[in-house]
């Protein structure tokens, strides 16, 4: 079972989830639990890290420190009621808060930020979550101990931000985790954080603790992996955006991935993996209405009568076009794009090719576009391609829905609701997969396509 840091994100929200993990374990459940950080304290951990590698303020360190100390002290008096488990806990905090004071003030005199160093230091959250989790546990009389994503088997490789578990790790993990599953012990683990073969810390990238618990579940086999959130399971949308989103009962493991991959913030894009190697059911549970069903992810595909499942969206990319009159019918030119912008280390979300061969257009993160640019401009050098424009201002939304394989007249609905609405799309691309049809609009039309397709396709 897997909290998310809304689940977790106070004294009172912790001590209501160990009331939870309580209630399953005297259930007769075999339980590990994984944790996230407290809502908000990732990012505040980063941009702390960030603005103080940049002006190098050790009064800003202290006035963080001071902050994140309080939110913890605060929870832990709100999580446990036993005076003795207080101050354990306090004392491990103590310890964490010292470490990460110093660490901070380090970057302040150094004034340079590593991936290394980034993810040591995200890696707070979730330290200083887990005891204060396990604490409150203890305190409602059952055993409880914590484990660092590390300590429990999940060693990555070094691709710190957005590390992967080695494949050694499955075995690891479930020698070190099934002695504590059939023993009367409530298990914590740290979400989000692993260490690669040199235990070193690395992270498994934002919102990474779905992917822990899911790499937990397969290594020890569970029987399903549930992850608690503050919805009520995958919706037709995200109820920030569409209020009027329904939860979605059941959806395959292509349709969970696919609407993460294409921005439904509700699952870590990697979540699904270990589960679909291992055939291992999931299920996404409201920690605040835990009567409620949740959506259970399967590998079936489930028939439904609306054959998209969900409307979704990414904020935060950027598109570039490279175009030139020079790249119609040039052999490679494609493959000189693409292993630029690899070498570089630019992750492409979407690509779209027009017939004339002439344009070129790609979707990629906002935060790699100078990187993107520059390496495609240096690769051509303005020979063959003519430019590179490129355009911040851009959202990609997708409908998604493994029913929409095979059936006639998706992309009519999507684009006529689009037109009737006088929103330009920029961009489109369908894999050929046809689970999903995904385009570019302007970033002030995106919230306007999302409502009014989840309109056309869920008529509320
Ligand atoms: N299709 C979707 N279904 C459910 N939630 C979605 C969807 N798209 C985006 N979201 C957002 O995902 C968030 C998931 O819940 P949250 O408790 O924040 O998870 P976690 O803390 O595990 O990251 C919600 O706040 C919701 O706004
Ligand atoms: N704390 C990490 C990892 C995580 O999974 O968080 P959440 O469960 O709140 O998405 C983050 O903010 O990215």
């Amino acid at each position: 079972m897997k909290f998310g840091g809304t689940s977790v994100a106070n004294g009172e929200k912790i001590r209501h989830v160990a009331t939870l993990l309580k209630g399953f374990h005297e259930n007769g459940h075999e339980l590990i639990a994984v944790t996230s950080a407290l809502g908000g304290t990732t990012d505040g951990l980063l941009s702390t890290a960030k603005d103080v590698s940049k002006n190098g303020k050790v009064s800003l360190v202290k006035e963080f420190i001071a902050d994140i100390t309080k939110t913890h002290y605060d929870a832990i008096h709100a999580a446990i009621d036993d005076e003795n488990i207080i101050s354990e806990t306090t004392e491990v905090i103590d310890v964490r808060l010292d470490e990460l004071e110093k660490a901070l003030i380090g970057i302040c005199y150094l004034g340079e930020l590593t991936p290394r160093s980034i993810d040591y230091i995200s890696s707070y959250g979730e330290r200083l979550a887990a005891p204060i989790v396990s604490g409150s546990i203890r305190s409602l009389g059952i055993d409880s101990k914590w484990l660092t994503g590390g300590e429990s088997g999940i060693i990555t490789d070094g691709n710190y931000g957005n590390a992967l578990p080695l494949e050694k790790s499955y075995e690891l993990i479930k020698e070190k985790l099934s002695p504590l599953l059939n023993c009367s012990i409530v298990t914590i683990i740290t979400g989000f954080i692993a260490e690669n073969e040199d235990g070193i810390i690395t992270t498994l990238g934002r919102s990474g603790s779905d992917f822990s618990a899911s790499i937990i579940g397969a290594a020890v086999q569970a029987d399903e992996i549930w992850l608690w959130k503050e919805v009520h399971g995958i919706m037709t949308s995200d109820p920030k955006i569409v209020p009027e989103a329904k939860p979605l009962a059941q959806v395959s493991y292509i349709e969970a991935m696919e609407l993460s991959y294409f921005g439904a913030k509700v699952l870590h894009p990697r979540t699904i993996e270990p589960a679909i190697k291992h055939k291992i059911p999931v299920r996404v549970k409201n920690t605040f209405e835990p009567s409620f069903e949740g959506t259970l992810i399967v590998a079936d595909q489930v028939p439904s009568q609306n054959v998209v499942k969900a409307v979704t969206l990414i904020k935060k990319v950027a598109l570039i076009n490279i175009c030139g009159a020079g790249m119609m019918g040039t052999i490679g030119t494609a493959a000189r794009v693409f292993t630029s912008l690899a070498n570089a280390g630019v992750n492409i979300i979407m690509i779209s090719q027009g017939s004339s061969e002439a344009n070129m257009s790609l979707v990629i993160d906002e935060d790699q576009l100078e990187t993107a640019v520059a390496a495609v401009r240096c690769e051509f050098n303005r020979n063959v391609v003519g430019d590179v424009v490129f355009d911040r201002d851009i959202c990609v939304v997708a409908v998604v829905g493994a029913g929409m394989d095979g059936t006639p007249g998706v992309s009519g609905r999507v684009f006529s609701t689009l037109g009737r609405e006088k929103i330009n799309v920029i961009m489109i691309s369908q894999g050929s997969s046809q689970h999903n049809i995904s385009f570019v609009v302007s970033s002030r039309d995106a919230i306007n396509a999302v409502r009014v397709l989840h309109r056309e396709f869920y008529n509320l």
